[in-house]
């Protein structure tokens, strides 16, 4: 290491150096424009000593909705959104650091739905804002992320939060991300056997903090939670939506409302007349995911790792409290499907998709992926205050190409 501040360091032991760690502090800002929601991430390194590799320190975190992709046909107003989240980073940072922090933006789902006209544009917008900034802005630092790594990194950060990447006895854990449009199931597979079954598409190495991981990983595009909902509804792809009704025996019988999502308007109600509850709606949810995912046979038995919608929807039905997070089985999001579609009257104060989406989750495991009944789930949103989200791993990812550190 040759910078300069550190010199004091070869006078004094580390523990009673005289001058504040901080000196050695730097940022890295990573943006999430997932399909519901715009995210900052501001994360806090600190290089305690040249020898040693930088300590991640904390993480400043904020959000907006709806997502980029709800601005389509307005994508200087998108921008604006990613602007206002910038503008924290600018009070975040010191201003003798600015042109040292780089500035990414990486885009999911929502963007990867929209045509490619439309999601340029977006991006070309917010690559002015960054080029307006005061940050280090890279090369590409505003594209849209290959579904592949947006498994692979959030596995890099939760096995990184949970010490697994350091050490001689790694025993990595599997993680599963429900987004709003795409979802991703990522695991290092232990036996010969699963890379022998695995369709190669399905397989990725990367490399990080000095060593190489092959991981079994898979974004399905369409599979998120609320792609979901349309693609059970049956509005998923359909051309002309305007003024079609959708029904669906999984919403309340007397429903009849609107939602916008990924820029498009669908009205959408229950069975006015035909049948409710957990079975007639499990059977339109099993539709959608029977035969549509691949089921690697390694994790039947194997614990996970899963966030994002997994955790808000046991949160909304009390299945894990929302700041501890919780283990459950994956016949809990069963149970609480049936409970809840069973008697819709009682849970109407709740979202009205809370059923459809309890029993899209219970399928999705079950069915989808293929888990067992028993099989484990960690419901984890944050290890030691920073969140459980790919934007850690790609923050590594990002210093790592830049020389900075790693
Ligand atoms: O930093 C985070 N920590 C925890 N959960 C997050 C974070 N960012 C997004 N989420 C969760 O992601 C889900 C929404 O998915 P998203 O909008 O990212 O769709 P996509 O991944 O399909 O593009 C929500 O459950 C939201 O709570
Ligand atoms: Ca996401």
């Amino acid at each position: 290491h040759s910078n300069k501040e550190m010199w004091f360091q070869d006078f004094f032991p580390p523990n009673v150096c005289p001058i504040d760690a901080k000196a050695n502090t730097f940022y890295g800002i990573m943006f999430d424009a997932g399909s519901t929601g715009t995210r900052i991430h501001i994360y806090t390194f600190v290089q305690k000593s040249p020898e040693n590799l930088p300590e991640l320190e904390g993480e400043i975190f904020e959000s907006v909705k709806p997502g980029l992709s709800a601005y389509a046909d307005q994508p200087e107003k998108g921008a604006e959104t990613v602007k206002r989240l910038l503008d924290m980073a600018i009070d975040a940072v010191p201003p003798h650091l600015w042109k040292k922090t780089p500035v990414v933006l990486k885009a999911t789902a929502g963007l990867r739905l929209l045509s490619e006209e439309k999601a340029q544009a977006l991006l070309l917008e917010v690559r002015e804002v960054f080029q307006e900034s005061p940050f280090l802005v890279p090369e590409d630092s505003v594209s849209i992320m290959d579904g592949s790594y947006e498994g692979v990194l959030a596995w890099i950060t939760v096995n990184f939060l949970t010490g697994q990447l350091s050490g001689q006895n790694q025993h990595t854990v599997g993680t599963l991300d429900l987004g709003g449009a795409s979802t991703q199931i990522t695991f290092l597979p232990r036996f010969e056997e699963t890379l022998k079954e695995t369709p190669g598409d399905f397989l990725t190495s990367f490399e990080m903090f000095n060593s190489t991981y092959k991981l079994y990983t898979h974004s399905y595009l369409g599979f998120g939670l609320k792609a979901a909902r349309l693609a059970t509804l049956g509005a998923l792809n359909v051309e002309a939506v305007d003024g079609q009704m959708f029904r669906s025996s999984c919403l309340p019988k007397q429903l009849e409302a609107e939602w916008h999502f990924g820029g498009v308007k669908y009205r959408y109600g229950g069975n006015k007349e035909g049948e409710t509850g957990f079975k007639p709606c499990y059977l339109e949810v099993l539709k959608v995911v029977k035969g549509k995912l691949h089921q690697p046979d390694e994790i039947r038995g194997s614990s996970f790792y899963a966030f994002s919608y997994y955790y808000d929807r046991a949160v909304d039905t009390n299945l894990i409290d929302y700041e501890e997070g919780g283990v459950l089985e994956v016949k809990d999001f069963e149970r609480k499907a049936k409970e809840v579609c069973d008697n819709m009257e009682r849970y109407n104060s709740a979202s009205p998709f809370l059923c459809m989406d309890l029993t899209y989750i219970a399928a999705l495991l079950k069915e989808g992926f293929g888990f067992r009944d028993n099989t484990l789930l960690q419901l984890t949103k944050k290890v030691n205050n920073i969140e459980t989200s790919w934007t850690l791993g790609a923050t590594f990812h990002l210093l790592q190409s830049l020389g900075i550190t790693y």
